[in-house]
């Protein structure tokens, strides 16, 4: 029988090679028959192909390897509303153009939702100082069941009083000496207000069923374990803790500004972003009710009363009721500034990406781009041990403190004071040993909100007495706290490393749009030292 020269193509394995020392092994034997010859040669051909594919898949594994070592894993963290979502907003807005204008429409409905909300907050004080005075006559006794009927105002049709009850809106029903005063009485005209703007209520339960159509809507008023620190075992709330605004938030928020994909997936509806006859009939229920939204937030009464019962209104509440006109539009087109200010609960952990197409020459490419990931956690104590497990091979956090705060408390435990939680958390992220390499930066955020407070006299002394006689000016105030920060980190990281604090407005894009890129700077100086260094 003729030789059979046995050559295989790939991996090269020759029979008659003497320099190999499995050729002698391999070689079949020499009786072989044709029949064997087929069966051995399908085997060798099927060894072949199953090794070419875990070749393959080592290649693909090896180059994802690379990839992702190119990938900059960033996490946002701080404390509930002190400014992380809106952070991640920046970043889109600039670098994410695309997905950023695809998403921009669905945002309407959210700001039409947080512009009901502070509605809904005004017509609850007036509710109760309706009350107050059909009570006034007999007096109210501190404390009473009177008092405490006063004090349940608010439900929205969701069923939990809404922020005016939080402990941070604390009113304080016995020192309105105002009350007394009859520039500031309400009158009929308040009466009819409420009145007038009662559909809104049923507008804010259909806009949050609209949107919860987009996303699973995630009831926040919770018992549930809170931690002050990712570290620790979180614990049940002390009972008395409970009592909660009931804010409204969704697992997702790119499910909700994007909802159409996620509609027809679940054979619902397939309107167009926000455009079906619900939503339509929220928007014009809204224009109606404009000049009495209007009268509502420009009437002194009610201004001197949200003044008297530091009912505190969410942060973005003053800008959008000064938009009205443009807002209350059946025609209202959103804008960047509106989407910034568009307040939604973060719950759980969301992953962006963000690609720098014109990065620094020296940022590590993949497909071109420099590539970060961002992750966007929850912020209230409740969520803060899900951050954990975010923390391996994280290369740089971006920590918000919202330095307003200083004389705020928290909504999830009224008896820890906000720039205090900040301050811990702070420390508990420099000091562990988890993330010592990982680059710390720290936004010192709501510097905007801060300058309005310490001008309109409340003074960072009252509440931190270390800051003592010095100027209670926002210059003087950041100054002091950057310097707090910086130390913390000094004191505790557990190896040295630089600090990169910057003071933040981040609703103010183009600002913020500078700070970014001097935050992308850093983390790419940050980078190449370590890899220099490895
Ligand atoms: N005026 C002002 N408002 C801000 C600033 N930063 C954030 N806000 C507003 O504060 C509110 C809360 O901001 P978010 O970005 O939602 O806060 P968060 O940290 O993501 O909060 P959670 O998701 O609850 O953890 C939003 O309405 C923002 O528009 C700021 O620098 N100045
Ligand atoms: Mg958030």
């Amino acid at each position: 029988m003729a030789a059979i020269s046995y050559r295989r193509t790939n991996h090269s394995v020759d029979y008659d090679d003497p320099t190999d020392p499995f050729a002698e092994l391999l070689r079949p034997p020499p009786d072989e028959t044709p029949a064997q010859t087929t069966a051995r040669l399908k085997r060798e051909s099927d060894a072949q192909r199953i090794s070419d594919e875990i070749d393959e898949d080592i290649r693909v594994q090896k180059s994802l390897a690379k990839k992702e070592s190119n990938v900059v894993k960033v996490l946002l963290l701080g404390q509930a509303e002190s400014g992380k979502s809106t952070t991640l907003k920046n970043f889109r807005m600039r670098y994410a153009v695309t997905a950023w204008e695809q998403e921009r429409n669905g945002w309407r409905a959210v700001v039409q939702l947080n512009l009901i909300r502070s509605i809904m907050t005004i017509l609850s004080v007036i509710e109760t100082e309706l009350n107050l005075h059909g009570v006034k006559e007999s007096g109210v006794v501190p404390g009473s069941s009177q008092e405490a009927e006063v004090r349940r105002y608010g439900s929205t049709q969701d069923d939990e009083p809404d922020s005016p009850d939080s402990p941070s809106a604390s009113t304080t029903l016995h020192s309105l000496s105002y009350d007394h005063d009859p520039q500031y009485r309400f009158t009929d005209h308040h009466q009819l207000l409420l009145i007038r703007l009662a559909p809104l209520r049923t507008v804010e339960a259909n806009l949050k069923r609209w949107l919860g159509q987009g996303s699973e809507p995630v009831p926040t008023r919770n018992h549930l374990p809170m931690s002050a620190t990712p570290f620790d075992t979180p614990t049940p709330p002390e009972s008395g803790l409970e009592r909660r605004k009931n804010e409204f938030a969704v697992r997702c928020w790119r499910d909700i500004v994007i909802p159409d994909s996620r509609r027809a997936e679940n054979g619902e509806r397939n309107s167009s972003v926000h455009g079906g006859p619900d939503f339509e009939s929220c928007t014009i229920t809204i224009a109606s009710c404009r000049n009495d939204m209007k009268a509502l937030w420009e009437d002194r009464v009610v201004q001197k009363a949200l003044e008297k019962r530091r009912v505190r209104l969410p942060d973005s509440a003053g800008f959008f009721l000064n938009e009205l006109d443009r807002i209350a539009t059946r025609d209202y087109i959103v804008t960047d500034d509106d989407i910034v200010r568009a307040r939604l609960k973060t719950v759980g952990i969301q992953e962006y990406k963000v690609r720098f197409k014109n990065a620094p020459l020296d940022a590590p490419r993949v497909d071109g781009a420099w590539e970060w990931r961002i992750f966007d956690v929850g912020g209230c104590r409740t969520m803060r041990h899900a951050w954990l497990p975010f923390f391996e091979n994280t290369n740089c956090i971006i920590f918000l403190c919202p330095v307003s705060c200083f004389d705020e408390r928290l909504e999830e435990d009224p008896r820890v004071n906000r720039l205090e939680d900040s301050t811990l958390l702070w420390k508990s992220i420099c000091q562990t040993k988890l993330l010592k390499k990982t680059q710390l930066i720290l936004f010192m955020n709501k510097c905007d909100l801060l300058k309005r407070k310490l001008k309109s006299g409340v003074k960072l002394k009252d509440y931190l007495t270390s800051y003592g006689e010095r100027p209670n000016e926002v210059m003087s105030v950041v100054k002091y706290l950057r310097e707090k920060f910086k130390e913390i980190l000094k004191t505790y990281s557990p190896e040295p490393r630089a600090s990169y604090i910057y003071p933040t407005t981040v609703t103010d894009t183009s600002a913020t749009a500078k700070t970014l890129e001097s935050v992308r700077d850093g983390v790419l100086r940050e980078n190449l030292m370590k890899s220099q260094l490895m």
